[in-house]
């Protein structure tokens, strides 16, 4: 991917739609720090107890071991004095403070690797994703396919009666769509379907 630079710390985000790979980005990128005998710790909001209560999970199933935490700031607590690499998961959760951790890792020579939806259901920013994508080295936007049209998509639809702007959820509730087949309210789901190589 890039160039990395040497004793210095650095802010990766990766954004995108629900269902568009950041998670599976996150876990591939961690995985690999790890293999490269890298000191390493993996968070996630408290709030997503979706798949699992510790674990970061994908929507494909892949599994990361991570720490629950409320508060961003409750980062700095875990974090062994020689910690090389940290991970967030699900990072649109956290309030603005979240910047502020990263920055204050980056600056003390960690690599941070953030996952998290840059647009709410009804295609705004997600606070703090766009502050953070501003202050970050490396963004890496994904795209979903659209469950409508199949081209590729940016946007989360939300398939469940809520102006909530925090809903956890995954397939039952939400569906990645490009956006001429969005709509910035809830409203029914495509039909179902099924992945099949042949017929
Ligand atoms: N419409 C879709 N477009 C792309 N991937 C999809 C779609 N529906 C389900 N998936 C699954 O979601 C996986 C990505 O999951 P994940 O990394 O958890 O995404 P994200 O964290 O962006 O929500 C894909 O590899 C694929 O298995
Ligand atoms: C669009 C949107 C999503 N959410 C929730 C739904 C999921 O729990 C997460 C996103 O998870 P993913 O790993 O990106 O699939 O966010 C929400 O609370 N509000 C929204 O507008
Ligand atoms: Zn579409």
């Amino acid at each position: 991917m890039h160039q990395f630079p040497k004793d210095i710390g650095w802010i990766e985000v990766i954004c995108g739609s629900m269902f568009s790979g950041k998670t599976e980005e996150l876990i591939r990128r961690v995985k690999r720090a790890l293999y490269g005998r890298q000191k390493v710790r993996v968070f996630k909001p408290r709030i997503d107890n979706r798949y699992d209560e510790t674990q970061v999970v994908s929507h494909s199933q892949l599994k990361l071991t991570s720490l629950p935490v409320e508060r961003a700031e409750e980062i700095f607590r875990h974090l062994p004095s020689d910690i090389q690499v940290v991970g967030i998961d699900e990072v649109q959760f956290f309030g603005g403070e979240v910047v502020q951790v990263c920055e204050a890792l980056a600056h003390k020579g960690v690599r941070v690797i953030c996952a998290g939806l840059d647009q709410d259901y009804q295609g705004r920013p997600f606070e703090p994703m766009p502050q953070l994508m501003a202050v970050a080295e490396y963004v890496t936007k994904e795209l979903a396919i659209c469950a409508v049209c199949g081209n590729p998509a940016n946007r989360s639809q939300r398939i469940i009666g809520s102006g909530e702007r925090v809903v956890v959820g995954a397939a039952g509730e939400y569906e990645p769509r490009c956006r001429k087949c969005h709509v910035p309210e809830p409203t029914e789901a495509s039909p179902p379907q099924t992945l099949k190589l042949f017929d």
